[in-house]
């Protein structure tokens, strides 16, 4: 049995008197490909955003291999946690964005090699030869110079799944990754996943509208509901017998027709 790299522990996240996530427990085992489903507003992508640094924690701990996150341990309390530690931590993560949020003034093979140069100090070298590996490796070798702007939505987010992984992260969440996309191109993205889900010992955390996709590669789905998980198991658990009313409501809603 491996080891949780992710926890949360009785999080609590609030915008002033509207409370996103209420004690929430939850956590991600080493390697493990886990996947959050949900109705629009439950707090998916709020998880996601606490683990990337990008919103802080009201109240709890969340823990990321082991070390808390968002606290510092300073002889035998957790404080909060200052900038040096946040960056160090942040170094385990790699997101992946609805918007793919790549730098547009920047080539492709740029956008892969300024944060190994800039935050982790790789020789320019050793960025480039590692940029164009995995250029390899979502099948944009021919496309290393061109510009975002000049590529297609699902090119420009095998860029976005490359450059993270640039940063060797221990885990890669991905926040509805193919849902900017127009319906032709989301088969491209999907299919880089999949390869990275299968090949690779990487942690996964995936917010998505994908059912079948996420049916297929996970060892685990969340449904979520008001910040809480309300129903978690296997894809066949959670797809093919949900115990609960509610997980059921939501599954029929949103796979009618398929
Ligand atoms: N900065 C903010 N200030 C106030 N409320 C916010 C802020 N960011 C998010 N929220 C609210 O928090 C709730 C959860 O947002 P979150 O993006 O996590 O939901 P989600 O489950 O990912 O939804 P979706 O599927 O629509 O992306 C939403 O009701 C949202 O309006």
């Amino acid at each position: 049995m491996s080891e949780p790299i992710i926890v949360f522990d009785k999080v609590k996240k609030a915008y002033g008197n509207f409370t996103v996530l209420q004690d929430l427990d939850f956590h991600v085992n080493q390697g493990e490909k886990v996947t959050i489903i949900g109705p629009s507003g439950s707090g998916k992508s709020t998880v996601l955003r606490i683990l990337m640094t990008l919103e802080t924690i009201t109240d709890g701990v969340v823990y990321v291999g082991g070390d808390p996150l968002w606290h510092e341990n300073k002889n035998g309390t957790l404080v909060k946690a200052g900038e040096a530690h946040l960056r160090k931590m942040r170094t385990q993560l790699g997101m992946v964005f609805q918007q793919f949020n790549l730098f547009p003034h920047m080539t492709v093979l740029r956008n892969l090699t300024e944060a190994p140069r800039v935050v982790l100090g790789m020789s320019k070298a050793e960025a480039k030869d590692r940029a164009e590996e995995l250029l390899a490796l979502v099948g944009l070798s021919e496309h290393a110079q061109k510009f975002p702007g000049q590529l297609s939505g699902g090119q420009q987010q095998r860029v976005g799944i490359a450059r993270a992984l640039a940063m060797r992260p221990k885990i890669l969440l991905f926040d509805e990754p193919t849902s900017a996309l127009d319906p032709e191109l989301v088969g491209e993205v999907l299919n880089v996943i999949r390869t990275l889900a299968s090949e690779h010992d990487l942690t996964m955390l995936m917010v998505t509208h994908e059912m079948r996709f996420a049916r297929e590669i996970s060892d685990r789905v969340c449904f979520f509901d008001k910040g809480k998980i309300h129903e978690e198991g296997t894809p066949d658990e959670l797809f093919g017998n949900p115990q609960k009313e509610r997980t059921q409501q939501f599954l029929s809603a949103v796979t009618e027709g398929d």
